[in-house]
C-alpha cells in the first residue's frame, strides 16, 4: 500500500509532457564555428531570487580559442557554463553562438556540437567502450574511440586492465583522474565545436593531474581544434590558456595571458600567490 502512494507521483511525473524547449525547433546552422558572446548578460537562479549569481558580463570568446575562467569558489564560473549549455535562460542580456542568439538555435543540436566534463563525470557499469561511445550521434569506427582514447590519453592505462577496451568500469577499478579521461575522451569522441571542461578540485593523482594539463595541449594543437573552455583550478592548465578570465563576485574583473595578469598584481596575481603558499 505504501508503493501505491509512491506509485502515483512516478506516473504524475511520467505523464508530465516535455519542456517547450525541447519541442519547439530552432534554427541549426551548417557549420558551428564556436564564436562565442555574452552581451551584457545578467542572472539570477529562480530558487534565489535578485542575489545575482553573473553580472553584466561581456565576454567575447573566438573560434578554437582556449579560454580559462578561474575564481574563488562562488564567482560564477559553472554559471557561465550552465548558461552556455542553455540549462537556464539569462535574466537579462543574451549569449550569442557565431552571431546568432542561443535562443533561436535548436537546443538539440547545439548540445550535439558541445563537449562538457563535468568535476565528477559518470561512468556506467559497462564496458570502456560503451562508456566512451555514450550518447556519441555520429557515426563513429572502433577507430575513432582509439583516436578518441588517445587524445584523452586513456588509451595505454586502457591497454593496461585485464580485457583492454572490454573492460567491465567498476568504481574500484578505476582511480578519480582515469575516470575523468574516459570522460574527457566521450567528449572528444563527439568531435565537438566547442569543449568545456570542469577541471577536478579535488586532488588528483600526480599522473592524471599531468595528463589532464597534455590533453589541454592537445586539444589546442589537434588540427580539427575546437574552442575550448576550461574552468580551471590548477596552474598547470591556466597556463597552457590563450586567455584567462577571471571572475569574481559574479562580474569579469579581469582577462588576459598569464604574463600580463601577474603583471597586473590584481585578484589572479593573488590567486595564483595563494595556489604556491599552498604548495610551498
Ligand atoms: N542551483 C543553484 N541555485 C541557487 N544558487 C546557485 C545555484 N548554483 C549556484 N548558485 C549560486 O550562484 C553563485 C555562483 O555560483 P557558481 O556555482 O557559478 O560559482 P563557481 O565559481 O562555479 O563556484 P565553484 O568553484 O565552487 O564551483 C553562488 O553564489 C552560488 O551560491
Amino acid at each position: 500500500m505504501q508503493s501505491t502512494g509512491a506509485s502515483e507521483k512516478v506516473f504524475q511525473m511520467m505523464d508530465l509532457s516535455p519542456t517547450k524547449q525541447s519541442l519547439v525547433e530552432g534554427l541549426k546552422l551548417p557549420k558551428l564555428m564556436g564564436q562565442i558572446e555574452f552581451a551584457n548578460v545578467s542572472f539570477y537562479y529562480p530558487s534565489r531570487n535578485m542575489v545575482h549569481a553573473i553580472r553584466e558580463v561581456n565576454l567575447l570568446l573566438h573560434p578554437k580559442e582556449v579560454v580559462a575562467i578561474v575564481g574563488l569558489s562562488g564567482s560564477g564560473k559553472s554559471t557561465l557554463v550552465n548558461l552556455l549549455l542553455r540549462l537556464y535562460e539569462p535574466t537579462d542580456g543574451q549569449i550569442l553562438m557565431d552571431g546568432f542568439p542561443l535562443r533561436d538555435l535548436d537546443v538539440k543540436w547545439l548540445r550535439e556540437r558541445i563537449g562538457f566534463v563535468g568535476q565528477e563525470p559518470r561512468l556506467f557499469r559497462k564496458d570502456i567502450v560503451s562508456n566512451i561511445t555514450y550518447g556519441c550521434t555520429r557515426k563513429i569506427t572502433h577507430d575513432d574511440v582509439i583516436w578518441a582514447a588517445k587524445q584523452a590519453f586513456a588509451h595505454d592505462f586502457i591497454l593496461s586492465l585485464p580485457n583492454g577496451y572490454n573492460t567491465l568500469v567498476d568504481n574500484a577499478l578505476l582511480s578519480g583522474g582515469q575516470k575523468q579521461r574516459i570522460a574527457i575522451a566521450r567528449a572528444i569522441l563527439k568531435d565537438p565545436d566547442i569543449l568545456i571542461l570542469d577541471e577536478a578540485t579535488s586532488a588528483l593523482d600526480a599522473e592524471s593531474e599531468h595528463y589532464v594539463k597534455e590533453v589541454i595541449h592537445a586539444v589546442q594543437d589537434d588540427v580539427k581544434s575546437r574552442t575550448v573552455i576550461v574552468i580551471a583550478h590548477r596552474l598547470s592548465t591556466i597556463r597552457g590558456a590563450d586567455r584567462i578570465i577571471v571572475m569574481d563576485g559574479g562580474r569579469v574583473a579581469e582577462m588576459g595571458g598569464h604574463s600580463d595578469l601577474i603583471h597586473k598584481d590584481g585578484l589572479y596575481a593573488r590567486l595564483i600567490k595563494r595556489q604556491m603558499d599552498a604548495f610551498a
